[in-house]
């Protein structure tokens, strides 16, 4: 079996180097600062101290065609459009392609462009940074699920587990998204606040805020009928009252979600970081959008994404923008009826 990550960043490089682990034939197609980093042999660890070395992957070269029999989307939610043209000469009438971005949403463009082809979704509830010179490391726990798909997820999971990849297959792919969502909201809150995600967590005006987002997703589902999942350690509902606790109790309620690297922090802080424009649509803006389909308002998470706007619009024209602290961002939130 033939696997080919296409779009292979943090995510990508990450599972296809576990699927290599596993003995499985993996084809990296990557650009930019991503090609030097990925011509040398590889350092996985992760937040357990586990420790794996791998030696330089095999890149896809330009012009080259392969026909992989499954193809790992990994480009971030707001690049699936363009890459969906991209694949297409890579694409074979029985490749199986598997979206692993974060949010809601962004697989659509690839259902459409491979009408005759499986499309997968998978939801990835880890943290991966790179570690200069060549280190690949997982910051926090959680386990991968694919989109149960009669015999396929069932062939994906044993090509997948790994001590360092825990996999699992779901058939509520969209459930276990939206419960993914419920915790990706803390993204943007990540991002303004501009510090790692522990130091954010430890307060409690930042929870706040994270909270009255999830209460908003949390209305949104109920009123579609939509159950949430449980993805992580506390089921979702009971989230937004937990993040509400004062320090002292958080920390020792749920003393789990503050067990992540220090330096951990979301996507969104490095596509800020990095002058990228965000994957805000697709995880704030999804929660409005259903919520007007149901009729649900969600004021502040429609403020996070005029906030998220201001600050892409200041790096792309000073290169940097202002951080928030907790209360100056809790009153702008609080102002938006
Ligand atoms: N990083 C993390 O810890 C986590 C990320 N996620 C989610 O996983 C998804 C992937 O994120 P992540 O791995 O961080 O993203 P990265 O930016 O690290 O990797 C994506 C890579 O795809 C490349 N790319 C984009 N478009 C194309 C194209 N058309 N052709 C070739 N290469 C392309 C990008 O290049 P370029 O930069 O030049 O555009 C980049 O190198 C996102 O939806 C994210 O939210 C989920 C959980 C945790
Ligand atoms: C794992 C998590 C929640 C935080 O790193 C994430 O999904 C992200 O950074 O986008």
């Amino acid at each position: 079996m033939h696997h080919l990550i296409f779009g292979s960043g943090l995510i990508g490089s990450y599972i296809g180097s576990v699927l290599r682990l596993n003995g499985s034939q993996v084809t990296l197609a990557a650009r930019g600062r991503w090609q030097q980093r990925l011509s040398q042999s590889l350092t996985l660890t992760d937040y357990q101290n586990k420790r794996e070395h791998i030696s330089a992957p095999s890149l896809l070269q330009e012009g080259e065609r392969i026909t992989p029999d499954y193809l790992w989307l990994t480009v971030k939610c707001t690049a699936v459009e363009e890459a969906s043209e991209d694949i297409a000469p890579l694409v074979g009438d029985n490749t199986v392609i598997i979206c692993c971005q974060n949010g809601i949403g962004s697989h659509a463009p690839v259902e459409a462009r491979f009408p005759d082809n499986q499309v997968l979704r998978a939801m990835v509830p880890f943290n991966v940074v790179w570690m200069e010179p060549s280190r690949l490391h997982r910051g926090s726990e959680g386990t991968l699920v694919i989109e149960r798909q009669q015999d396929i997820s069932d062939a994906l999971i044993n090509m997948l587990d790994h001590p360092m990849l825990p996999v699992t297959s779901n058939q509520d792919i969209e459930g276990v998204q939206w419960a993914k969502l419920q915790l990706n909201l803390g993204n943007g809150v990540n991002a303004l606040a501009g510090t790692p995600v522990k130091q954010m967590l430890r307060q409690r005006a930042y929870r706040r805020i994270i909270a009255d987002l999830m209460d908003e997703l949390l209305a949104v589902c109920r009123a579609a009928a939509r159950p949430i999942p449980k993805v992580a350690r506390l089921p979702g509902p009971w989230l937004p009252a937990v993040l509400r606790l004062p320090d002292w109790l958080f920390t020792r309620v749920a003393s789990q979600m503050l067990a992540i690297d220090p330096e951990v922090k979301t996507s969104m802080w490095w596509d800020l970081q990095e002058n990228n424009s965000t994957e805000k649509a697709f995880l704030y803006g999804a929660v409005v959008d259903e919520g007007q389909r149901v009729g649900v308002r969600c004021p502040k998470n429609r403020a996070m994404l005029a906030l998220l706007e201001e600050a892409e619009k200041a790096c792309a024209e000073k290169g940097d923008y202002q951080s928030q602290d907790a209360t100056t961002l809790e009153k702008k939130l609080h102002q938006c009826k």
